[in-house]
């Protein structure tokens, strides 16, 4: 597990309302230098272990203006800007145990689970800072300049960051569910005029300012989801 700033580096084994639940304290990023393989190997291991639901969550870059710092997005669907340059997990040969050369992903996001975050996020009052949207994955590490938020703007992502796609590729290859959110840590900077200036420090405070409303969200919806493991 990735063990850079603000990610710990632990692979956490319990019990979460009940469900047995394996969860990552960090990951893997294309930054650090791994192969993309590596980084997404831990979807594999979750799904020898029987895991059947994936919940992913990131710190992201909000493009899209009505969002404001602290908000939580639900992503209804990603943009993988790294597999347009050819950088996808599933390169290379297909390992048929797991799943079909070529995954479809129009149904990447599981819209139950989606509209369960929803009901959860009404029921506890977060509905002033939930929003749904779609996700763009950069290579990173490096914030994305002025420019290049412009054009992912226009291109319909209303986030940016730099991890979740290619987990959630390789989660749905093997036919596991999927979930994801984005708190957006920081505000993408769209205007030449702008004073602000992306930075870790900003995206480590906020992810500490919303992190007890993301950990009630994570555990309401375990807690409501049904659980029908055919491995047990
Ligand atoms: O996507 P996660 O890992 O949450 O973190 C996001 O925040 C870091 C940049 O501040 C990058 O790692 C980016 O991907
Ligand atoms: N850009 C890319 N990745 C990020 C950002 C951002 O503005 N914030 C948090 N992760």
């Amino acid at each position: 597990i990735g063990c850079l700033d603000g990610h710990a580096g632990r692979l956490v084994f319990g019990m979460l309302k009940g469900k047995p639940c394996v969860c990552m304290q960090g990951r893997f990023h294309l930054y650090e230098g791994y192969a993309i393989q590596k980084i997404t190997l831990p979807m594999r291991i979750f799904s020898l272990l029987g895991v059947e639901t994936v919940i992913l969550t990131n710190a992201a870059g909000g493009l899209n203006q009505d969002f404001k710092v602290g908000d939580i997005m639900i992503m209804k669907d990603h943009i993988n800007m790294p597999g347009f340059a050819g950088n996808n997990p599933l390169a290379g040969p297909n390992d048929d145990r797991f799943g079909v050369r070529f995954p479809c992903m129009s149904d990447a996001y599981d819209r139950e689970l989606q509209q369960l975050a929803v009901d959860v996020g009404q029921e506890l009052g977060y509905g002033d800072f939930l929003r749904e949207g779609v996700y763009c994955v950069l290579g990173g590490p490096s914030f994305e300049t002025i420019a290049e938020c412009r054009m992912l703007h226009n291109l319909g992502a209303d986030a940016v960051g730099m991890s979740t796609v290619h987990e959630v590729i390789v989660a749905r290859h093997c036919g596991m569910r999927v979930f994801a959110m984005s708190l957006i840590t920081n505000k993408s900077v769209m205007d030449y005029d702008s004073e602000e200036k992306a930075n870790h420090k900003e995206v480590l405070e906020t992810a500490q300012h919303r992190a007890v409303q993301l950990q009630k969200l994570v555990s309401t919806m375990v807690a409501r989801m049904e659980f029908n493991n055919t491995n047990a």
